[in-house]
């Protein structure tokens, strides 16, 4: 980043980690859409990238499905996790999660490479219920939140390494979610270059689909 290293505060609302196309916005989803920066500590996003790296490097980067969300990434669904990690992920569970839902076990961890995004998408409701949270490890990236039926409504999440973000109710079925490419990835004014990033994302079970129901999670909402 050129310049002081600073935040440039650009001119549209924001909250820290959170910018929207206007006022209303920014406060509807201010307990929706909900980033934390340094939610893990250097020591702990250490300890998830030493895990899961050996895991991913086995996978290759897929690309250019055409009709597919996710373009140069890798992923996996990982169940088992070292006690550190599980303490991480109970964490997260702690911070997202309300006591009465059950989260989508395993967990999925995604691996973008540099020239990776995500475009616009509603997770599945069929298989995801009304939470989601992730953790961003590597490297910072822009998600972008577009109203479904106002296209003009809309929030960008700063998700910097060690941050977790949280989407629940409307911010998570009103409005597509996406991670932007390198090319369009600005937070503002500020540049945001994506290099290769990491995230673990715990969902929710969709409500009606408790934990007495046959189970049958997709691989990947
Ligand atoms: O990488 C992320 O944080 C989000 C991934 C995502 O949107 C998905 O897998 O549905
Ligand atoms: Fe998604
Ligand atoms: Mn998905």
């Amino acid at each position: 980043m050129a310049g002081s290293g600073r935040l440039a505060l650009g001119t549209l609302p924001r909250q820290g980690w959170v910018r929207g196309s206007g006022p209303a916005v920014l406060s509807r989803l201010r307990d929706a859409a909900v980033v934390r920066p340094g939610f893990l500590s250097a020591a702990e996003e250490e300890t998830l990238s030493r895990e899961l790296e050996p895991q991913l490097r086995r996978r290759r980067y897929e690309y250019d499905h055409w009709d597919a969300a996710i373009h140069g990434f890798r992923e996996t669904e990982k169940s088992r996790w070292s006690e550190a990690s599980r303490a991480i992920l109970q964490r997260v569970q702690a911070a997202a999660f309300g006591p009465g839902q059950t989260l989508l076990s395993p967990v999925h961890v995604l691996d973008l490479e540099p020239r990776g995004y995500i475009k616009p998408h509603v997770d599945s409701i069929k298989f995801c219920g009304s939470t989601i949270a992730g953790l961003s490890l590597l490297s910072s990236s822009v998600m972008r939140l577009v109203h479904t039926q106002e296209p003009g409504e809309w929030l960008e999440l700063l998700l910097e390494p060690g941050s977790l973000y949280i989407l629940r109710g409307s911010a998570r079925y009103d409005f597509s979610h996406e991670i932007l490419r390198d090319e369009e990835s600005f937070f503002g004014e500020r540049r945001v270059p994506r290099g290769r990033r990491i995230s673990v994302i715990c969902r929710s079970l969709p409500e009606r689909m408790g934990p007495a129901e046959p189970r049958q999670p997709p691989p990947a909402c």
